[in-house]
């Protein structure tokens, strides 16, 4: 199987954590698409959803499903989302599409977390991915020289040669070779870096589900 018929089968999957009736939270990436593309086929089923990212808004609402601005919402069943990076224990590494402080938003709004991933995003200690950190445009110098001290590389993500700006008008530093064998530390640490919105590691909420494409079909991992 491909990697993208992996993503599609965990994708289908999904479908059985929507609750009948409810707004579901979406996440963004490549394998979230698939799920909004399972979604559009059961739309009569929900109420709607809140979107991770305006990608993510625009793709469910040409699927004719009704997107809900996070503040008329007060609770949800279900957030729905992929991941770069996930480990036994449900901590994630997210971001790779640079959506991860809206999705750390929606999640928090959320009582389950439902992961959809291929086989290869499972890893025993996370940071092979470049952890993403969110920042504030007229810190990304002084966020970078502090997130090298803890022994990274920081590298400004670019897109056509100038930074990326997010859907929060921000950017991202994309800490490359970080140690992380204690994410709920790595993420509280970065986190009170002033000047960063929020990072990409997703332990003191992760998942609470993982669904897991694999060759042998979809393996269901609970935290
Ligand atoms: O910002 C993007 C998200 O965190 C994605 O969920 C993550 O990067 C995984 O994306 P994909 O499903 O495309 O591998």
């Amino acid at each position: 199987m491909t990697q993208d018929e992996l993503k599609q089968a965990v994708a289908r999957a999904a479908i059985e954590y929507v609750v009948d009736g409810e707004i579901i939270g979406v996440g963004t990436g490549s394998t979230a698409n698939f799920f909004i593309d399972e979604l559009g086929k059961i739309k009569d089923r929900i109420k709607g959803a809140v979107a991770s990212s305006e990608a993510t808004a625009e793709r469910l609402r040409a699927h004719g499903i009704k997107v809900f601005d996070l503040n008329e919402v007060e609770t949800m069943p279900v957030y729905i989302d992929g991941a770069d990076e996930i480990t036994p224990q449900g901590a994630m590494i997210k971001g790779g599409g640079a959506a991860l402080t809206r999705e750390k938003i929606v999640a928090s709004v959320a009582q389950k977390f439902v992961c959809i991933a291929d086989g290869s995003k499972l890893v025993d200690v996370l940071g092979k991915f470049p952890l993403p950190v969110e920042v504030i445009p007229m810190a990304h110098g002084v966020v970078a020289r502090k997130l090298s001290s803890l022994g990274c590389e920081a590298k400004l993500r670019l897109k056509d040669g100038k930074p990326l700006v997010t859907d929060n008008g921000c950017y991202i530093i994309d800490a490359v070779g970080m140690q992380i064998a204690d994410p709920a530390a790595i993420e509280d640490a970065i986190n009170n870096i002033v000047g960063v919105v929020t990072n990409g590691l997703f332990a003191r909420k992760g998942a609470t589900v993982c669904l897991l494409g694999t060759a042998d079909g979809v393996k269901k991992l609970e935290f």
